[in-house]
């Protein structure tokens, strides 16, 4: 087991910077997910702790000692790439074996490790095979074997399950949980699916441009976004832009009581903080689509500034295309530049594991 800190590392190409000031505490045995999207930072933040990249500024600890300038070898870290990368001209108890035999570590022994990183990723008896006889999700297997028979004490993950189906990079990543919690081993994963990083992390890192946007655990992270960016993020969620006028928003649809400064402001609504009542009123919500998922139904509706929303609803009652409904807010968020200025008590209390995956 290993504690991971980062201090205010920033890595700069030319003169932009992929990763900029950025500072991580990670537990023991805490598997924490860096989330963002394509260009933010993760992949070269990974890479930094890795060892495949030398940070322009700041340090890296691996239990308070300072790795921040030794090769990827002398760190006591394994990291599993988006490309398995394995070696075609060997069969699979040689690609996982070979990190041991650079290590000289006596026959007995390697044999004996190599066996158990296969029973530990549920490739026992695929020793002989070629690794090109692999599918894609074995040789991923293979590729996360071949990390944890090193015995890291930090498991560094790249986007490892990116180019399997949907179905498959759903069951890997619940064995990489299941592998993580048994062996206790202090992990950093990176991903740009959401649900990914919901499913996976005790902690989850969005990052925007090289910095942290917010930490924290899924739950919060979707119950208490910090910041617009985040909200829009993780999960579904509507954004009404606004003018408040004495504490009250001057929408259409949307007049709450907002107790912030009078200006612009953007609400934020989850599909499920949306109720839906008929009306008979021109200018109302339109609905443009309603789909039954069985346990609920989403229904998109375009409001007279052309703004659409999705709510969700319960699955039997069906909202046909072009009736006239009043949307309701039961619940929101409000942002001013970015940043959180108020929530309604009620958006507290939403709960992830509704909306995951569904919208
Ligand atoms: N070797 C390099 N030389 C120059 N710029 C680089 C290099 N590596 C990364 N960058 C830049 O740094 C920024 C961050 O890249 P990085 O790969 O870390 O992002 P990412 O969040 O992992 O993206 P993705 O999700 O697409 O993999 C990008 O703007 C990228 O173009």
């Amino acid at each position: 087991m290993a504690r991971l800190t980062i201090k205010g590392i920033s890595k700069a190409f030319g003169a932009s910077f992929a990763v900029r000031d950025f500072s991580l505490d990670v537990d023991d045995g805490e598997l924490v997910c860096l989330l963002g999207p394509s260009g933010s930072g993760k992949s070269t933040l990974l890479r930094m702790i890795g060892g495949f990249e030398r940070p322009s500024a700041g340090s890296i600890l691996i239990d308070a000692k300072d790795v921040t300038t030794l090769a990827p070898e002398k760190r006591p870290t394994g990291m599993v790439f988006q490309s398995h990368a394995l070696w075609t001209h060997m069969d699979v108890f040689n690609n996982i074996a070979f990190g041991l035999r650079i290590r000289r570590l006596p026959k007995p022994e390697i044999t004996e490790r190599v066996e158990s990183a296969l029973a530990l990723v549920g490739l026992s008896n695929y020793g002989k095979r070629m690794t090109t006889q692999l599918s894609g999700g074995q040789q991923q297997r293979v590729a996360l074997a071949r990390s944890l028979v090193l015995e890291p004490k930090i498991l560094l993950l790249d986007e490892p399950f990116a180019s399997l189906d949907q179905h498959l990079r759903e069951r890997l990543r619940e064995e990489v949980r299941d592998i993580q919690q048994r062996l206790g081993i202090t992990t950093l994963f990176v991903t740009h699916g959401q649900d990914e990083a919901l499913a996976l992390a005790d902690r989850v890192v969005v990052m925007r441009d090289g910095g942290t946007e917010q930490t924290a655990s899924p739950d919060l992270i979707y119950r208490e976004p910090k910041t617009e960016f985040v909200a829009g993020f993780i999960g579904s969620m509507n954004f009404v832009r606004v003018k408040v006028r004495n504490g009250i928003s001057e929408h259409p649809d949307f007049s709450l009581t907002v107790p912030v400064e009078d200006g612009d402001l953007v609400l934020a609504f989850r599909p499920e903080a949306l109720s839906l009542s008929r009306t008979k009123k021109s200018g109302a919500g339109i609905v443009h689509r309603s789909i039954d998922f069985g346990t609920h139904r989403i229904v998109d509706i375009d409001l007279a500034d052309g703004t659409r929303l999705k709510a969700m609803t319960a699955p039997d009652v069906d909202w046909t295309r072009g009736s006239l409904v009043e949307p309701a807010a039961t619940a929101y968020f409000a942002f001013r530049d970015n940043k959180l200025v108020h929530r309604s008590a009620a958006a507290g209390e939403l709960q992830t594991d509704r909306m995951l995956g569904h919208v």
